[in-house]
């Protein structure tokens, strides 16, 4: 058993990454300051501490095996937006969390870097090898930490394995995906399905791929847990490992939208609108490197079983009965 904690634990990716550590036998302690997330979202048996990564030196001790780090902001036009608000938040609190760990003799972390970080693709799938030029603040941000990681392993010896993701899908039990607006595809799509929207927003008909519509590789948030459980196992003192984390396929908008329509049996009304500024017509991953230096293997690849989570999750946290109680156990 190892001592983990789980900063951004009470967000979407990191309750689920959280309530995977607990089922292994581990212990979890959750930071987060709850800027994105909720206190429902924290497992049940896990330690909660309501604070800010800036303070992470507050908290951090000897005890603990690694960090697991999640807490950022993460909405792309939004950074475009106020980029300083993610400079502050990305890059200074991971740099007062890597600070917090050197003093603390933390050794071991695994970062949520995107893929954000390589912009508009030169090469599909994309390899951690290729270019990284992001279109965003947000993604350039996450660049950013990726290089301090990189230095802090270099010259004090971290252990650490940034985990690229692409875009993160479905529920894993009673944890799902909450933003506060919602902008990504699935869950917005799910709410049209449920009626709490009157209609899609497809964002450009006109790209280069075959139904006009852009094209991503979503992955199993239970997956991608999996993914952590064994990247903070297998990483080395001094290697910053860098891992693409996608399943290799590509579904379009429209294709998305089609098999929600089959995945809930409701209608689900689109219009088509102007395209988002800084989409990548195309963006699907090699997972070569996870595969190879984790052993990772997704196994929940079908769309319509990553949709039928989504959904079950929806339908539960807009339920009279609400999302449940808060979860895990506060400190202080
Ligand atoms: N969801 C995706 O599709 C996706 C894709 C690529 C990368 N990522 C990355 O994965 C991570 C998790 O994403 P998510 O979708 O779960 O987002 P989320 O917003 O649901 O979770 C982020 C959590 O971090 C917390 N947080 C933010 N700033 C904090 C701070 N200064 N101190 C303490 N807590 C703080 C928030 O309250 C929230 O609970 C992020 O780093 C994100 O950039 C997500
Ligand atoms: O209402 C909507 C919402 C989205 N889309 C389209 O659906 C696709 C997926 O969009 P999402 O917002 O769900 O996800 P992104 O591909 O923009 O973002 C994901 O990939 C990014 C990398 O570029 C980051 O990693 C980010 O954190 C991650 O969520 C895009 O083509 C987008 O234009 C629509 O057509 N209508």
């Amino acid at each position: 058993m190892s001592n983990y904690l789980v900063t951004g634990g009470a967000g979407y990716v990191g309750s689920v990454v959280a309530q995977h550590l607990l089922e292994a036998g581990h212990a979890v302690t959750v930071l987060d300051n709850l800027s994105t997330g909720f206190r429902q979202a924290v497992p049940a048996g896990a330690t909660f501490i309501e604070g800010d990564l800036r303070d992470a030196h507050r908290w951090l001790d000897a005890t603990y095996d690694a960090v697991l780090h999640f807490a950022a902001f993460s909405q792309v036009g939004e950074s475009v937006q106020q980029p300083e608000k993610y400079w502050t938040n990305n890059v200074g609190g991971t740099m007062a969390l890597l600070a917090a760990m050197r003093t603390a003799g933390v050794r071991r972390l695994v970062f949520s870097s995107t893929a954000a970080t390589y912009g508009e693709p030169v090469n599909t799938p994309i390899a951690e090898t290729d270019p990284t030029a992001p279109t965003s603040p947000y993604g350039a941000t996450k660049l950013a930490v990726d290089h301090m990681i990189t230095g802090e392993a270099a010259a004090h010896g971290l252990a650490a394995v940034s985990l690229r993701y692409f875009n993160v899908a479905g529920a894993y039990g009673s944890h799902g995906e909450r933003h506060d607006p919602e902008s990504h595809l699935i869950p917005l799509v799910l709410q049209v399905a449920q009626g709490r929207r009157d209609a899609i927003s497809v964002y450009g008909d006109d790209y280069p791929t075959p139904d006009g519509t852009c094209v991503r590789d979503y992955l199993h948030v239970a997956d991608l847990a999996e993914a952590h459980l064994l990247a903070v196992a297998a990483a080395r003192p001094g290697e910053h490992l860098i891992c693409n984390l996608g399943n290799g396929n590509g579904f379009s908008v429209r294709e998305v939208i089609e098999t929600v329509r089959k995945v809930t049996g409701h209608p689900v009304p689109e219009v088509t609108a102007a395209r988002r500024d800084g989409d990548p017509a195309v963006l699907v991953a090699s997972a070569r490197t996870a595969i190879d230096r984790l052993g990772w293997r997704p196994t929940r690849t079908d769309l319509a079983d990553i949709i039928a989570d989504a959904w079950a999750f929806a339908r539960a946290t807009t339920s009279p009965d609400g999302p449940g109680p808060a979860g895990g156990t506060s400190q202080r």
